[in-house]
């Protein structure tokens, strides 16, 4: 069986980037020490090259992932290995997740990326959730780590068929909490909007959907994936037909163009490394910032902010304010953590370099 590589998102200008003697492979699934890719002569398992597994003990950022383009190597023995990960042009890192371990890092600390190369950020959120309406906070957190990644997020009011009066209002509200942000009202069950997303994907991009659980994530995934056809999509030449596999893909084609990707790991990012993302997401607070009288304020009561005075004055909503504070608070907490890493790290540094001193000395005659 062959694929088109160019379907998958390959373009020609990445070919630079290939080592001497490498295909391209685009990573659809990972597995400890081995990934599942899709190369232009099929679907390949392959192990990790010495290259890939020195680099990602050194920094677990280089481990191949779910989107990456790689470079696989024939071996002698009749297999390829993957010998590079080629470098990304987007990626979702999270800071060894698991808010439920050890409160938001991971034991060692260090940056895992769970998706790379995403070109679209679907946010999904229920415009009604049980008896609530759309969480506009949790967008505003969504569309910073949307940002952050290098992609570029776009807003859906999910279900909207559960709406019947005012969801024009509830989009508007949205707008303002996503500045610069397109924002779409869809139903997989009536289909409202579903089929404008594939213009998102034209070109062959990759996206990602993120959103609370019960936002109908899957759904939308299944209604714009269709009925497993995306298979014969791929093929281009070879008996048409195909055989089946069995392998339960993170990478997923879609038959109008495009392709999603579809991770636990996805769906639970938290928030690492977000400062710029949220910046971007409260442009406005930002430019209002530009006229408070001190350039450090903090908006917290200081004289002459014009932050407050946008609130005072009805111009910037408050909830957006006390969202933008929040998020400073978390972003703050993540990067301190992320410094004492460093500092951790450094003081280790330091210990093995003693301890090496005191053993010379030592053994000085
Ligand atoms: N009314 C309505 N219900 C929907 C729509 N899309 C999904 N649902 C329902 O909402 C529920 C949750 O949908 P899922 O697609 O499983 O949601 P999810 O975001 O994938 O949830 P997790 O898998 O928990 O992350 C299901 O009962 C769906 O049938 C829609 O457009 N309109
Ligand atoms: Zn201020």
């Amino acid at each position: 069986m062959t694929y088109d590589l160019s379907l998958l998102g390959w373009t020609e200008s990445q070919a630079a980037e290939l080592p001497h003697g490498t295909i391209p492979a685009r990573v659809a699934r990972v597995d400890r020490g081995a990934a599942e890719v899709i190369a232009d002569d099929g679907q390949h398992h392959v192990k990790y090259g010495a290259r890939v597994r020195r680099s990602s003990a050194e920094d677990p950022v280089m481990l191949p992932c779910v989107g990456d383009w790689a470079a696989l190597r024939w071996l002698d023995e009749g297999r390829y290995e993957l010998d590079a990960v080629l470098p990304r042009r987007t990626s979702f890192v999270r800071g060894g997740v698991g808010r439920t371990s050890r409160g938001g890092l991971s034991a060692d600390g260090q940056g895992q990326v769970l998706a790379a190369n995403v070109d679209i950020v679907f946010v999904a959120e229920p415009s009604m959730h049980a008896t609530d309406f759309a969480d506009l906070a949790r967008i505003e957190r969504l569309v910073a780590l949307a940002w952050e990644s290098g992609a570029t997020p776009v807003v859906l009011i999910t279900k909207s068929d559960l709406f019947e009066n005012g969801l024009e209002d509830l989009l508007a509200d949205v707008r303002v909490a996503a500045p610069g942000v397109d924002v779409h009202a869809v139903s997989s069950q009536s289909g409202e909007g579903v089929q404008l997303l594939h213009g998102y994907l034209e070109g062959s991009r990759t996206a990602v959907v993120l959103g609370p659980s019960g936002a109908g994530k899957s759904t939308l995934v299944n209604a714009l994936a269709g009925d497993g056809v995306m298979e014969t999509q791929l093929v281009r030449a070879g008996d048409g037909r195909g055989r089946h596999t069995t392998v339960h893909r993170e990478l997923i084609p879609l038959p109008g163009g495009g392709l999603i990707i579809d991770t636990p790991g996805i769906r639970r990012v938290g928030l690492f490394g977000m400062t710029d993302g949220v910046d971007m997401v409260f442009a406005d607070i930002d430019a209002l910032a530009g006229a408070c009288r001190f350039a450090d304020c903090g908006h917290d009561g200081e004289p002459g902010c014009a932050v407050l005075a946008a609130v005072e004055g009805g111009e910037l909503p408050e909830r957006r304010l006390t969202s933008w504070r929040k998020l400073q608070r978390e972003a703050a907490w993540m990067a301190s953590r992320t410094d004492a890493r460093l500092r951790k790290e450094q003081q280790n540094k330091w210990k093995i370099i003693h301890k090496e001193m005191r053993r010379s000395g030592r053994n000085r005659p």
